[in-house]
């Protein structure tokens, strides 16, 4: 199995890139994790003491859980992938079943800050935009597609998601093998970086 962690700063289009490598590779060599999927369930907590939570330090996620999920997966097993809203802040009660596949890529914030997680990728790819362009994309995608409003992001972002993007998540930029500038669309990454999966894969 040939597994990838693909990280960047919210916004810089991790998701948007991740389509657009496995949109022209067989689907049945192909499985995404995303890191999102890990936020830690928070069922004890009110919605409210949920929205308080700083949803961009390391904390927030259950790093083991997704550790041992990509043991699993790297050994031949399925898993059941959570599920998680944006929405209600927390994990739904659903999950996905993911089988192993040739190619795992695992997408996300902090995956690269996690050295046990960080290990156990054969490429590591950052993608990267700058932080205007991030802030643009966020409010617009968290207001059409996970229930914002302009001032929920815009607080988020200043009391939690840019410190924690300088402390924790532009350093490990320097993790990666691979950085993708994503400022506008890049073909001719996205292209490279699909060369080197079906080398990989033959
Ligand atoms: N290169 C790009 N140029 C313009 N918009 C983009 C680009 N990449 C992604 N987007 C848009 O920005 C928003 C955030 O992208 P997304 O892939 O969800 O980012 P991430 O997963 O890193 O948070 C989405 O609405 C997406 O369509
Ligand atoms: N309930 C939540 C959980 C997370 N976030 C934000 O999501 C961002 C990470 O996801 P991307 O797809 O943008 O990489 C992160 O910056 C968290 O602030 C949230 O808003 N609400």
């Amino acid at each position: 199995m040939l597994v990838i962690g693909i990280a960047g700063g919210t916004g810089s289009g991790k998701t948007t890139v991740v389509h657009q490598i496995i949109n022209e590779l067989p689907e049945a060599e192909v499985g995404v994790i995303s890191q999102d999927s890990y936020y830690k369930a928070t069922d004890n907590l009110t919605f409210e003491e949920r929205t308080l939570i700083n949803f961009d330090h390391p904390r927030s996620i259950d790093f083991s859980l997704l550790v041992q999920h990509l043991k699993e997966l790297k050994t031949g097993n399925s898993i059941n992938q959570p599920v998680y809203s944006f929405v209600k802040h927390n994990r739904t009660s659903d999950s996905i079943l993911t089988h192993p596949r040739k190619v795992m890529i695992v997408e996300g914030i902090l995956i690269l800050s996690h050295q046990e997680l960080r290990d156990m990728f054969d490429i590591k790819i950052f993608v990267h935009a700058d932080s205007d362009e991030r802030l643009i994309r966020r409010l617009k995608r968290d207001i059409s597609d996970r229930g914002r409003d302009m001032t929920e992001v815009l607080d988020r972002y200043q009391n939690t998601l840019k410190p924690m993007h300088d402390q924790f998540i532009e350093p490990s930029k320097a993790y990666a093998d691979i950085i993708i500038p994503n400022d506008t669309y890049n073909t001719v990454a996205i292209d490279i970086v699909r060369t080197v999966i079906n080398e990989k894969i033959g």
